[in-house]
């Protein structure tokens, strides 16, 4: 279904932070959302899955007007749009397979969240999930011991298990070192490819978004002023998007939030999350097919 956004607009007090935005974005895209920071790219992907209350406006997706959801229609439409954050959001001691099958509570009944009882299945689409984005080795390891990439693969394993339509990603890649952005960025193209899955990411560097995304948008200032293939980013485009023409001249700190930049972190050897034996009490899981 056809997600659309008609003359979105939020504002904080006097401050405009998106300002009548109106897109279409049909099912199955690869959306990347860029712009200096304080542009407004992480209200808008708030907004969509109801996380900031559009000032005005209206957001569809299909016949449903999103604006309008509340109780469990408005819960369900945040499991139809799994969000993962910079930050990941993992509980850090509890161990990974129970991060990924907390994503599930909103398929639950609250009886059952409460009480922390996951079904056989769960465990098994839990596992599923982690080995789709390899690191199933690392299930039972408090997710607090995990490299920055590795907690971010858990996040999007949680993601998956809410068998969402849509993945809206907050700056995925911006706390984590090239090689583990790379690896996250290919997981989540990867998603969008083969499972079909819309997938709006908020991106701090051009490149990333060139190489990953059908679809770029820039914002500036609260305001689409691109919306476009990577081929049609000329210099004029970066220029509004960025206000300066040379994506050389950008700074980091001008288009991210970022609390450790990329590169600061250290490459952590799988070898050290990996526990020889670790696979042993899953299969106990998994055995009885
Ligand atoms: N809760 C809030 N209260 C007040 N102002 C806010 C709030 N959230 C965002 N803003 C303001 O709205 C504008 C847009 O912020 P937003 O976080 O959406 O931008 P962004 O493009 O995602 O930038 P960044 O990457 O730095 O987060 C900024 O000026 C910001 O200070």
């Amino acid at each position: 279904m056809r997600l659309e956004l008609k003359d979105l607009t939020r504002q904080f007090g006097k401050k405009t932070a998106v300002q009548s935005v109106t897109l279409n974005i049909a099912p199955g895209e690869m959306v990347g959302v860029i712009g200096r920071s304080g542009a407004g790219k992480s209200t808008l992907l708030r907004m969509l899955n109801r996380l900031a209350d559009p000032t005005s406006g209206q957001i569809r997706f299909g016949d449903v007007d999103i604006t309008r959801l509340s109780g469990a229609a408005l819960r369900h439409w945040r499991r139809d749009c799994a969000m993962i954050f910079q930050q990941f959001n993992l509980v850090p001691r509890l161990d990974v397979m129970t991060n990924v099958m907390l994503g599930r509570l909103n398929h639950r009944s609250t009886a059952l969240s409460l009480l922390n009882i996951f079904t056989r299945e769960e465990r098994l689409l839990a596992i599923a999930a982690l080995e789709r984005l390899g690191i199933e080795q690392t299930a039972l390891q408090p997710a607090g011991t995990l490299s920055g990439g590795q907690q971010q693969r858990v996040a999007i394993a949680r993601a998956l298990m809410q068998q969402p339509k849509m993945l809206l990603a907050d700056e995925p890649i911006a706390s984590l070192d090239p090689l583990n952005a790379k690896i996250v960025m290919d997981s989540l193209s990867d998603i969008n490819r083969r499972e079909g899955i819309t997938v709006i990411t908020n991106l701090h560097t051009l490149d990333t978004a060139r190489a990953y995304c059908e679809r770029i948008i820039g914002m500036s200032e609260g305001r689409v002023v691109f919306d476009g293939p990577p081929q049609a980013l000329t210099a004029e485009a970066v220029h509004a998007i960025y206000g300066v023409t040379d994506p050389a001249q950008l700074d980091e700190s001008m288009t991210s939030t970022a609390l450790s930049r990329a590169g600061s972190e250290p490459v952590r050897p799988q070898s050290e999350a990996r526990p020889v034996d670790v696979m042993q009490p899953l299969k106990a899981y998994a055995a009885p097919l």
